[in-house]
């Protein structure tokens, strides 16, 4: 039998055969991977320097081959729990301890082996269910071992058993809210991963599919998978496919055993749950504090928060947890002794796909996702027609009329307005989405995020260039700027640029706001670069204080004004046409034009550089938070802590 993913699609199947999962061919074998945890204490943040403690010393252990459901009322802590098992969110975790295997949770390696299914489902837009899975499948399968058709069918195969074979051409936007569930779990179970943490799987989904859901989720436990879910009251046909019943109530554990055993514990503590009531329906009633808090205390105390693994009748409260644990692991009948000692091939968990593949898949999803937003593509193209004419009708035949002068440089002014605004909001108001999706995938390991990133900005280029160079040879023919190809290159080129490192402050400015304060923030920082780049314009260079020729230096649109004002005027241009009728024409020399408005001795490597600075300089730093949001650890430095906390406070930093 093969040990890793790496199996041929054939031994797969084999493999499947072997293990009686006939509707799961892709099921690669994994060692089994407990997780033990102790005192586990979760404390946030609730002000500069408040705490509140969410997670109050929980303890446990999921085994390999069970289906294990985390139970408890709203608010109880075990999204934190989860989150704190899987690792999404562990910076704030205080106190205890967690182990894979008896071993200390390396968290690198237990990032790549499993997978997090979160309770909102957010989805890549203008994709359909189809091609969704078949970026996921091509990301996670890779294409050494498996051709495309391979893939195709693995996909087919897991899209029915999760009962979306009617909307597999259905855009994801369209999907209902019980499908999309169903969509975010089908994507990771693309390739089977060891661990899998869902966090309420069957939120949105009918009955039937939930119970659908869990069947699912107990076959693919039974197969040698961690499975944990979080779970709002279960029926009780979902009830009883759970191996063991973790339930929490105020960040502690109140119950840990299998199900059956709930209505003894119950009324170990004193209280009979009626025959009619669903067992899980009275344990969540009781957690509430609907009886009274005095009861959940004696609970706690009862499973020793969790330390008591599986909580039997007859068992003595004080068996010790290593006693208790020690005995189930011999229980354990469904699987093969030896997996527990089989430690998991850290080359099984590498990425399928190089860096290369990565960027390609990345490059193809983004791109389609562009192509197949048409109302969106013309809008954008109608939008830009309609400023063309607006702004070349606003700046008619002005470009080379002397006496029109002052208004031609305000022309150039509008074009960095527009190739800032234009680029900017809509990252503003997308790229916080983003984020949340992919912190998803990242996190379910489906890719680097250097080829994200990459992706992410190439794919736009093609159409952003378009659009913006449809745009520019409008306003420049109606404009009558002068025609010669050395000024129309730069001018197309600075316009670009000034484009491209609006969109990269969007992305940095976007990258750890909400959607709310990034609208906001944005268009607020990008006024004083605004007024900076034109500061001074008329009354010459010397009059500005150097302190804010400083700062006129660190706004990007003064270099992009600049740029653009010497594509037009610079480089020793002709006089411009006065016409007869003028008596007093003094703007007819670029150079005077130039002194008067401090724009003399420019230069244009100059301003590209800074340009260009800036450009590279905005997307390292989005990259540098983007990635610290991702990571598991938390900076460490604490000066940047405290800063980061009070920002987070006042500014909804994430
Ligand atoms: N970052 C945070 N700051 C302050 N409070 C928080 C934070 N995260 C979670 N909480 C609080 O911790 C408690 C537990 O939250 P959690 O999401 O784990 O509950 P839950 O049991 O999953 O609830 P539900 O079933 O409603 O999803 C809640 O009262 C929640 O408001």
């Amino acid at each position: 039998m093969s040990t890793g993913s790496s199996s041929s699609f054939d031994e797969i199947l084999v493999e499947s055969e072997l293990r009686g999962q006939d509707k799961l061919k892709y099921l690669p074998h994994w060692p089994a991977v407990n997780i033990t945890f102790e005192d586990v204490v979760y404390t946030v943040d609730s002000g500069v320097d408040n705490s509140k403690s969410i997670l109050r010393g929980v303890n446990g252990s999921f085994k390999s081959g069970q289906l294990v459901g985390i139970l408890g009322p709203s608010g109880a802590g075990k999204t934190t729990l989860l989150n704190t098992l899987a690792g999404f969110k562990c910076e704030n975790v205080t106190t205890g301890s967690i182990l894979i295997n008896n071993k200390p949770r390396n968290m690198k390696v237990f990032r790549r082996m499993s997978r997090y299914i979160m309770q909102q489902d957010i989805h890549q837009v203008a994709l359909t269910v189809r091609d969704v899975m078949m970026y996921a499948a091509d990301l996670k399968l890779g294409f050494k071992d498996l051709t495309k058709e391979q893939k195709a069918e693995i996909v087919e195969e897991i899209i029915h058993l999760l009962g979306l074979e009617k909307t597999m051409d259905t855009d994801c936007s369209l999907l209902s809210g019980g499908e999309l569930k169903r969509l975010s779990i089908a994507q990771e179970l693309v390739n089977n991963p060891p661990v899998l943490f869902l966090d309420e799987p069957t939120t949105g989904l009918d009955d039937m599919s939930s119970s659908q859901c869990v069947e699912l989720l107990k076959r693919l436990a039974s197969g040698g998978r961690t499975v944990i879910c979080s779970i709002h009251t279960p029926s009780a046909k979902i009830f009883e496919m759970f191996d063991q019943v973790y339930v929490v109530a105020n960040g502690q554990c109140v119950f840990n055993g299998k199900g059956s055993n709930i209505v003894p514990y119950m009324e170990a503590i004193g209280l009979r749950c009626p025959k009619t009531y669903n067992p899980a329906d009275f344990i969540l009633d009781v957690a509430s504090g609907e009886y009274g808090h005095e009861f959940l205390d004696r609970m706690v105390e009862m499973i020793d928060n969790g330390r008591i693994v599986d909580w039997k009748p007859q068992s003595k409260i004080s068996d010790s947890y290593e006693n208790s644990y020690n005995a189930d692991r011999k229980q354990s009948s469904e699987l093969d002794y030896s997996q527990f000692e089989e430690e998991i091939n850290p080359n099984n968990l590498e990425y399928k796909c190089s860096s290369w593949q990565q960027f390609s898949v990345l490059f193809r999803r983004a791109s389609k996702q562009i192509y197949n937003n048409k109302s969106y593509l013309a809008l954008r193209l109608n939008m830009h027609i309609f400023l063309g004419i607006v702004v070349g009708g606003i700046f008619y035949q002005m470009g080379n009329d002397a006496t029109k002068t002052i208004f031609n440089f305000g022309f150039c002014f509008t074009i960095i307005i527009a190739f800032m605004y234009i680029p900017l909001l809509p990252v503003l108001l997308e790229f916080p989405t983003q984020v949340q999706l992919l912190k998803r995938e990242y996190f379910n390991h489906w890719y680097q995020f250097n080829p994200y990133y990459f992706a992410m900005v190439v794919a736009k280029l093609p159409v952003q260039f378009f659009i913006a160079i449809l745009y520019l040879t409008m306003v420049y023919l109606l404009t009558n700027q002068p025609i010669e190809l050395q000024r129309i290159f730069i001018f197309y080129f600075i316009s670009l640029l000034t484009s491209l490192t609006s969109e990269s402050f969007g992305l940095l400015v976007s990258s750890r706001l909400s959607i709310i304060n990034a609208m906001f923030i944005g268009p607020v920082l990008v006024c004083p670069m605004m007024l900076l780049s034109v500061y001074g314009i008329g009354s010459g260079k010397d009059t500005i204080p150097p302190l804010i020729q400083i700062f006129m230096k660190m706004s990007y649109l003064r270099h992009s004004l600049e740029g653009i004002v010497q594509s037009i005027y610079g480089f020793g241009r002709q006089d411009m046409v006065c016409p007869n009728e003028e008596v007093f024409c003094p703007y007819k020399k670029p150079a005077f034009l130039l002194r008067i408005m401090g724009f003399e001795d420019l230069d244009l490597r100059i301003s590209i550089l800074y340009l260009f600075g800036f450009y590279v300089m905005f997307n390292a730093a989005a990259v540098f938070l983007i990635k610290d949001r991702l990571s598991y650890r938390r900076n460490q430095i604490w000066p940047i802590q405290y800063i980061s906390k009070a920002v987070k406070h006042y500014m909804n930093y994430l």
